[in-house]
């Protein structure tokens, strides 16, 4: 049983163009929200919106607005230098030919030059007005770079601020000077003006004045909440770990420490860099300040994030915690000088929080790739013969007839018929006459279907909440619905969806985009060659089209071999693989298991992440994230969607069955809450290829056409996927609702151009690492089987270094020795071996066991035999 799309009601067969203009648009019927084409007309909102979201637009504009800054900075310096002179000649511009006045002008930038900056710098700010061209420059420069060199709404709230203020603050000096003939350029019309009014008022109270409007805007600016100074040395008071007084200084410096502290391995106050998100991109993220350096094993649960919560800890020291997420657990449990002390109360001042946004703005994983392009919507082919369905009067009539006489011939007579012309097919909607029970049609639908002997007709009896029947029957001529319509489509441009896949144009020709993230799997079926390899490099087009490299990874795994290798291109930008893998796209069985079990290990990372940032998606951690609320010291990144493509199940499931059966249907049980999104397709839609156990886990399910209504019925739960008519072709079977859509057509050669454009831009230094999964024959290394006779040459120093930091992290040894992971991980087998560092506990870094660089310097010795 189908449900065809909502479709309007007629009362006359009529074309396609005069159904959709007279209507309201309909609801969308299925939670993953179609849109709809409107008939095009002269929209200037839509345009202009266009014309701003084409790169080209914003780079021209961009360069526009900074050579503008650079001309109104010249202009302005000039006027302050030249202006008395040039104010005549502005005055009597318009009295005077303008190619005179123009001769006479002294401005560097000629009339209009000292026209502009005679408005902005003599009437309204004086040397103020030299903020503006700044807040031009900035602006250009987001546009034309796409990256902001200072964030830019701060940017400019703090220039006007100064503007006015210097203006104020100089009018004052000039009104009290009485230097008004002189100087009255310094402060602008502005600034003299209002203190001219204002003294007659206040007096001197003016400068009083002008000295609380600097204190309010430090307060709202800086969200000072207290007159009490920042106690930004906190930690010193409270006694913490070594280090953290190091720690704290690279909290202050940011980004530029990170270069130095590289160099300066060896400094025995090495201070532990901002782990950059993932741990490999190229912007580190300034980390949120410890605020309490106390252990506090007693939290298993994470609290929420705002409700101060007083802990009574064994070791008897109670703290009043705000914020839960930016408690850290590496203090020595055993430190005399902690139980030595009294039981400090300790309430964080929300400022430090708040601070870390106003210094640094919130973090932008886009900033990894800043000059990273989208991609261009002329990339994809305009296909010439994109005619719409051209569906004729007669067709239309004649198989109205053909149906009303093939209903007649069973007996049921029909009171009215309706057609909605679709991409592919038309919908005859039909109302039976009274007394025509529909359960009758129902049991006739195969005779129907083969008394109107047209291939690919599908019977809806009844169509779901209509009371009516549906029938479809092919067109003569179909529409090839292009991507490029697609994805210029403003359905699909404006979608806020945070995985948005088009799928194609449903019956009544509305755009259909869904949002893989909500679906949040999807299984794909279909025979060979009726367009299954074009749906996933849709559904692949889609997202590159509206994702951020450092948004969305793909993991594709291609059992033909020759399907998915154009994509290979995006290895550095949109792919991820295991850290040993040579090919981004894996094609190898044994590492399909190994790849699957590695993306289990990383939703187990991503829970524990969760959990400890007291979030329960993906979505509410990243914003916690971007807010600067999570420390990436405690190894806390901002998460990127992964999306897991498999082309072709059967094959896998053939050779390794179980060990990918069961990996696939863990991740979908459970991977959709922290963001790994599946989509797997297949040729055999079979009972042991789609078990029950992976068909339980996937609701959204694609099919196009397959060779029977066995494979239907598995694929869909309901037959109708064998009468489709091949091409893209597909019904869609989500939250029980089917509907039937035309999927849009990419070329391999748009693919090819597509995965061009972003390959040749800067990406990453590699593909995304998954989480190592060593499997059967590697298995996790234990202490017996590592030869502490045979170290690493870099033992000692990663030794050193992991009890500098008190952090026994792999990914601290890949960054600070510059090793590969497969080295840094078997340093660190042998560290623990030695031990030096505990054992593996999932995503936390492992205990340090040693806790001076003293102690440690014996066991190295005592290693070395000296
Ligand atoms: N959406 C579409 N619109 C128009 N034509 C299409 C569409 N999808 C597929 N086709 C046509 O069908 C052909 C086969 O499609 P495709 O390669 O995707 O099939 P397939 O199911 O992946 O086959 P196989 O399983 O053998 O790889 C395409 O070359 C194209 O000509």
């Amino acid at each position: 049983m189908a449900q065809p799309t909502t479709s309007p009601r007629q009362n006359t067969l009529r074309r396609p163009t005069e159904r959709t203009d007279n209507r309201p648009p309909r609801p969308n019927r299925s939670g993953a929200s179609a849109g709809r084409i409107r008939t095009p007309s002269l929209n200037w909102g839509a345009a202009l919106d266009r014309w701003l979201t084409d790169q080209r637009s914003t780079l021209t504009l961009g360069v526009l607005l900074m050579l503008l800054a650079i001309g109104l900075m010249v202009a302005f310096v000039s006027y302050l230098i030249n202006g008395a002179a040039d104010q005549s000649v502005v005055g009597s511009a318009l009295s005077e030919p303008l190619a005179e006045s123009g001769t006479e002008v002294r401005n560097w930038l000629g009339l209009v030059g000292a026209a502009v900056a005679q408005v902005f710098v003599f009437r309204w700010f004086g040397i103020g007005a030299l903020a503006l061209p700044v807040i031009v420059f900035l602006a250009g420069y987001k546009l034309a770079f796409r990256h902001e060199l200072l964030p830019l709404s701060r940017a400019t709230a703090t220039l006007l601020f100064v503007a006015v203020w210097v203006s104020l603050l100089l009018g004052y000096i000039v009104l009290v000077s009485n230097s008004a003939e002189t100087s009255s350029l310094w402060c602008g019309g502005i600034g003299y003006e209002v203190n001219v009014a204002l003294y007659s008022l206040f007096g001197w109270g003016n400068l009083a004045l002008i000295g609380f409007m600097l204190f309010a805007f430090v307060v709202y600016y800086f969200n000072v909440r207290t007159l009490k100074l920042p106690t930004i040395s906190r930690p010193d008071r409270i006694r913490t770990a070594p280090l953290r007084d190091d720690t704290l200084q690279t909290y202050e410096e940011g980004e530029q420490n990170e270069e130095d502290e590289e160099d300066d391995l060896s400094a025995e106050t090495v201070a532990q860099p901002a782990m950059a998100s993932n741990g490999y991109n190229a912007v580190i993220p300034p980390p949120v300040p410890a605020l309490i350096e106390e252990k506090q094993d007693a939290i298993d649960e994470p609290l929420p994030p705002t409700v101060p919560a007083v802990i009574a800890q064994s070791t008897g020291v109670t703290l009043t915690i705000k914020n839960r997420d930016v408690v850290t657990d590496d203090l020595d449990e055993e430190s005399p000088e902690l139980s030595a002390t009294p039981a400090p109360t300790f309430e964080p001042d929300p400022f430090e929080e708040d601070d870390l946004v106003a210094r640094h703005g919130l973090y932008d994983p886009t900033l990894d790739l800043p000059q990273y392009q989208y991609p261009t919507n002329d990339l994809l082919t305009e296909y010439q013969n994109n005619r719409k369905a051209q569906v004729s009067d007669d067709e239309l009539t004649a198989n109205k007839i053909k149906i009303e006489n093939t209903l007649r011939n069973f007996g049921i007579e029909i009171d009215s018929i309706q057609a909605s012309i679709g991409p592919t097919v038309t919908l005859y909607e039909i109302i039976p006459a009274k007394g025509v029970r529909i359960s009758k049609i129902k049991s006739l639908e195969d005779d129907i279907a083969l008394s109107l002997s047209a291939l690919g007709i599908r019977i809806i009896a009844p169509m779901p909440g209509m009371g009516t029947i549906g029938i479809e029957v092919p067109n003569k001529n179909r529409e090839m619905v292009s991507m490029r319509s697609m994805i210029t489509s403003d359905v699909f441009s404006s979608s806020k969806f945070d995985l948005p896949i088009v799928l194609g144009k449903t019956i009544s020709n509305e755009i259909y985009v869904a949002d893989l993230a909500k679906m949040p799997h999807l299984l794909m079926a279909g025979a060979t060659g009726q367009g299954k390899s074009v749906g996933l490099n849709v559904l692949l087009t889609s997202l590159i089209y509206k994702k951020h490299p450092s948004q969305l990874k793909l993991v594709l795994v291609d059992p033909k071999k020759v399907e998915l290798t154009l994509f290979n291109k995006l290895e550095r930008h949109f792919l991820a693989k295991l850290p040993d893998a040579e090919e981004p796209i894996i094609t190898d069985t044994k590492k399909v298991v190994n790849t699957l079990n590695s993306l289990c290990i990383e939703m187990d990372n991503r829970y524990n992440l969760l959990k400890d940032g007291g979030c329960r998606n993906l979505k509410e951690y990243n914003a916690k994230f971007v807010k600067r609320r999570l420390n990436p010291e405690k190894g806390h990144r901002f998460l990127p969607y992964i999306v897991l493509i498999i082309d072709e199940l059967a094959d896998l499931m053939m050779t390794a069955g179980k060990e990918v059966e069961q990996p696939i249907a863990r991740l979908a049980q459970l991977a959709r809450a922290i963001g790994i999104h599946l989509v797997v397709a297949t040729q055999r839609p079979s009972v042991n290829v789609i078990t029950g156990l992976i068909k339980a886990n996937f609701p959204a399910r694609l099919s196009f056409k397959v060779t029977s209504k066995i494979d239907s019925r598995t694929i869909l739960d309901t037959g109708g996927a064998e009468q489709l008519v091949g091409m893209g072709d597909m019904l869609l079977s989500s939250n029980s609702d089917i509907i039937r859509l035309q999927c849009p057509f990419v070329d391999t050669n748009e693919i090819e151009d597509l995965c061009e454009f972003v390959g040749n831009q800067r990406g990453y230094d590699d593909a995304y690492a998954l989480p190592e999964f060593l499997g059967d024959e590697g298995g996790q290394t234990d202490e017996k089987d590592v030869d502490l006779d045979n170290r690493d040459p870099m033992f000692d120093e990663a030794a050193r270094l992991i009890v500098i930091h008190q952090q026994g992290s792999t990914s601290l040894i890949q960054r600070k020795l510059k090793l590969g992971y497969n080295r840094a991980g078997r340093l660190v087998d042998q560290l623990e071996a030695a031990k030096i560092v505990g054992q593996f506990e999932g995503s936390k870094a492992r205990d340090v066991l040693v806790s001076d660089l003293q102690t440690l310097e014996e066991m190295l010795k005592r290693l070395k035999g000296e």
